[in-house]
């Protein structure tokens, strides 16, 4: 290095020297600043005025208090009611029930409103029949899916809640799928064979067995979102089968579903619908197989909304499908809420189905279940059990709906544990209902049920169980006249099933040849399943509406709507001080305002 000439006049110096000089200089500044802040608040600091109030003089300072008052404790209760309103929304959130947000936001929209917001008021009349339209929708819209997934599969699923397995069966979306296309085959699946003993689940395979190809399930109802566990269908005894999360039977489903595909020789994936009445199992049946939480799964009813596509592997592809709605009117109320088919949440009557499950319930279960003492009748096990759980409305009265709700809601998870037994076939019956089914050769049917026997065997017994025996609830059946009843000239849905399916088939479009697979037939199901295209349309409609905004801003005179106003407001001050006092203009305005209102308060 060239050493320094001490003549040098360089200002070159050492880097903590320099260091030391700028943090010096940045202190300086801080300071500075701090006192400058210091100096400008002291010296600018603009006084409060004191808000003189109405003076004493003023004829009318009762009436304006009492006004005051009643604003200030009208906008306490909106903002209660809003809260509440914020309260419950997120609750229903947390249980996803996500169209319940509308129904919140109405009814938010309802109480809040006061009587001076006369517009609002329309809203407030309007909303029931709003509620009603979406919830029709919904139906609608569950059953188009369903169509759809019909259409699409070449195996149908059908989940059967073992509990009730004829139940929760729908004999009218079979003949629906026999109709649609003969080649579809149907396999039975008896799903939750965990909360039933071993002997009602054999005799309801040997009985559904006489009819349609049926396997027994149990699907995994871990929490995790991967590595989900199966147990093996080589089960000994000794296992405890009703404890395990584990899903069983899964191999063995697998199994049958590759061996029609092998028997078909299909090169292409196979499409397995999942269908089934709402709550049944078919999306963790689906988790169950694919072994991780691909598709959401919840206790209450409908939480599947639209179809969703699985690809278990090369060979098998699975699509979801939300639950069999649109159920026949004889069938609602009562036992359509016991079949799971109804949100308790959403009940107007939630007292009417606890009514039937004290009736077919023996009492001492019930009474040790819920740790209540003797009761005479419905009202009193239900105020007893709102007493108990804390179900008390303003005032302590006791909140019975609430009750029965929670009734409800163990009923359908099972914590009030049932089961039934097939019932014995009429010598009569329909031969539509009995299809000795030649379908089981395409399944290799028979090496399935020696290999399902092993872990059957394993479940615990109806000695160990202490279930309560419930009589079987008959089918239900789906409501065609419901679909044509909302039918309505503007709306694109279809009028009855047969006209559903063919809608189906049209926006598929020529497209649809025979040798097309049932992917392209997917695919072009419009909306739904491609996402490029739904894309597109929300850019489209995103481009309408701010071409649609700026013609209207283009249209707007500001000035006439602003004079107008002014005039207008300057008109109402008028008429509203009559007697004002000097300067009380700008607080006659605040007072009426009820949020300023509350926060003068
Ligand atoms: N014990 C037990 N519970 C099950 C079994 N299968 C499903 N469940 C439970 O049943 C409830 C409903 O399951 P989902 O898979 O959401 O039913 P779903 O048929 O898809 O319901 P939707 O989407 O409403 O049509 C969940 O709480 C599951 O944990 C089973 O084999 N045994």
């Amino acid at each position: 290095m060239v050493k320094k000439s001490k003549k040098s006049k360089s200002k070159r110096v050492t880097l903590k020297q320099k260091h030391k000089v700028l943090r010096k200089v940045k202190e300086h500044h801080r300071k500075k600043r701090k006192e400058a802040k210091k100096e400008g608040k002291a010296g600018h600091r603009k006084k409060v005025e004191k808000d003189p109030g109405i003076p004493n003089e003023w004829p009318f300072k009762e009436q304006e208090l009492k006004a005051l008052e009643a604003r200030r404790a009208q906008a306490l209760q909106e903002l209660e009611l809003k809260k509440e309103a914020r309260k419950e929304r997120a609750r229903k959130r947390k249980l996803g029930l996500l169209e319940d947000e509308d129904i919140a936001k109405l009814a938010s929209a309802a109480s809040t409103q006061g009587s001076e917001f006369a517009e609002k008021d329309a809203t407030k009349e309007n909303a029931p029949s709003e509620i009603a339209k979406s919830h029709d929708h919904s139906e609608r819209s569950f059953y188009k899916e369903l169509v759809k997934v019909i259409e699409a599969s070449d195996v149908i699923l059908e989940v059967l809640d073992a509990r009730d397995p004829l139940g929760t069966r729908c004999i009218d979306m079979e003949r629906m799928v026999r109709k649609a296309d003969p080649s579809k085959r149907i396999v039975l699946l008896l799903n939750k064979i965990d909360l039933v003993p071993k002997e009602a689940v054999e005799k309801w395979l040997t009985y559904l067995r006489e009819e349609m190809p049926t396997v027994a399930f149990k699907c995994n109802t871990q929490e995790q979102r991967t590595k989900l566990g199966w147990k093996s269908s080589k089960l000994d005894k000794a296992s405890n089968i009703p404890q395990s999360s584990d899903c069983l039977g899964a191999e063995n489903l697998i199994k049958l579903l590759k061996n029609y595909s092998r028997s078909h020789e299909l090169k292409l994936a196979i499409t397995v619908g999942i269908v089934g009445l709402p709550n049944v199992g078919k999306s963790s049946l689906i988790n169950s197989l694919k072994r991780s939480r691909v598709v959401n799964v919840g206790s209450t009813p409908g939480v599947t909304r639209s179809m969703q596509e699985v690809q278990l592997d090369k060979k098998v592809k699975l699509l979801d499908c939300p639950g069999v709605v649109m159920l026949r009117s004889s069938n609602s109320g009562v036992s359509v809420a016991l079949r799971n088919c109804k949100r308790v949440e959403k009940m107007e009557d939630p007292i009417s189905p606890v009514k039937e499950i004290l009736s077919i319930c023996p009492h001492e279960k019930l009474l040790s279940l819920y740790r209540v003492p003797s009761f005479s009748s419905v009202d009193e096990f239900l105020q007893k059990v709102a007493t108990l759980r804390g179900k008390l409305k303003k005032g302590g009265v006791v909140d019975v709906e609430a009750a029965a709700r929670i009734v409800l809601h163990d009923w359908n998870e099972g914590k009030i544990p049932y089961y039934t037994l097939p019932p014995k076939r009429d010598a009569g019956e329909d031969s539509d209902a009995v299809i000795i089914s030649e379908d089981g050769k395409e399944f290799n049917i028979d090496e399935i049920y020696i290999a399902e026997s092993s872990y059957i065997a394993g479940l615990k017994s109806i000695d160990d169980f202490h279930h309560i025996e419930i009589p079987p609830n008959a089918p239900p059946g789906i409501d065609e006249e419901m679909l044509e009843d909302g039918k309505k000239p503007s709306e694109p849905v279809g009028e009855s099933h047969e006209e559903l399916m063919s809608e189906v088939k049209d926006s598929e479009g020529s497209k649809t040849t025979s040798g097309t697979t049932q992917h392209d037939k997917l695919y072009t199901a419009e909306g739904i399943l491609d996402p490029r295209k739904r894309k597109a349309e929300k850019k489209r409609r995103k481009a309408n509406k701010f071409s649609a905004l700026s013609d209207m801003d283009a249209d707007y005179d500001f000035k006439v709507d602003y004079q107008m106003q002014d005039a207008a407001a300057d008109g109402e001050d008028d008429e509203i001080n009559k007697a004002p006092a000097d300067g009380k203009d700008g607080d006659s305005a605040k007072d009426n305002d009820p949020m300023t209102a509350v926060d003068d308060a």
